[in-house]
């Protein structure tokens, strides 16, 4: 059976990034659907290329899918640093800045991209916004004191008027999701977020959040996949940027 035509334009940005990749790398590997692209095409061409290329995987779920498709999974810790992380989003705007946490790795996630010499996102034109908001924003909370935190992430986005419908905890079925690093994540339905840097730094001074879903100038490159195949690469004009860091 053919892919559908969302597939299409995930397969197409994660096989267009696939061309970053080089021999002896140390990769991230983000997660979700379009990040899995990525990780089996990465599985397939280090075995046709015998590549030796040593990977972190930025959730539970990645990391199977990553050693079953042969390749080295390592912690973090071990491999120290990382030349490239190569991702998935739920949101990205001109300034390449992100939503991330739909599938829940956002702390892992944040963690592996700020660990990296670059941080390429991979997604398909839906993600595209001019204004991020109109996906929920997921906030990562301890589990301790749950409520409280929810009742003041609450408070603080009415603070700054930001505050849309409805902020709820993420569900598995009957029972809370549970992040693999043990937390709870609240989805945070917004008006248009204005100023997304004040936000994060808000949302992150709250005793009991972890992080939030917004990757402020995390990003180097955004690989938009196309439903015809067709791939468009956008970056931010940056004239400290080493243009011979990216091939
Ligand atoms: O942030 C993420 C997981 O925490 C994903 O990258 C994001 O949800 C996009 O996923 P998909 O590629 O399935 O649309």
């Amino acid at each position: 059976m053919g892919l559908d035509r969302s597939e299409i334009a995930k397969r197409a940005a994660a096989k267009a990034a696939l061309d970053l990749v080089r021999d002896g790398m140390r990769l991230g590997l983000g997660t979700g659907s379009t990040a899995k692209w990525f990780v089996d095409l990465l599985g397939e061409r280090a075995r046709a290329e015998g590549l030796d290329l040593t990977c972190v995987a930025t959730s539970l779920r990645t990391a199977r899918q990553a050693e079953s498709a042969g390749l080295k999974v390592v912690t973090l810790d071990e491999a120290g640093w990382l030349d490239l992380t190569v991702d998935g989003a739920d949101e990205f705007d001109p300034d390449l800045n992100l939503i991330k946490g739909g599938g829940g790795a956002l702390l892992q996630e944040k963690i592996v991209a700020t660990a990296s010499d670059r941080m390429v996102v991979i997604a398909d034109q839906s993600k595209q916004v001019e204004h991020l908001g109109a996906f929920p924003l997921p906030v990562e909370i301890v589990t301790f004191g749950w409520e409280t935190t929810k009742a003041i992430v609450e408070e603080t986005l009415e603070d700054m008027d930001v505050a849309g419908t409805l902020t709820t905890l993420r569900m598995d079925g009957d029972e809370p999701f549970v992040t693999d690093c043990g937390n709870f994540i609240i989805d945070c339905r917004l008006k248009r977020i204005g100023d997304a840097d004040e936000l994060a730094a808000q949302l992150n001074a709250i005793p009991g959040v972890v992080e939030t879903g917004l990757f402020i100038d995390i990003c180097d490159r955004v690989i938009v996949g196309y439903e015809d195949g067709g791939v468009e690469v956008l970056e931010i004009d940056d004239e400290e940027e080493d243009e011979d860091d990216f091939v």
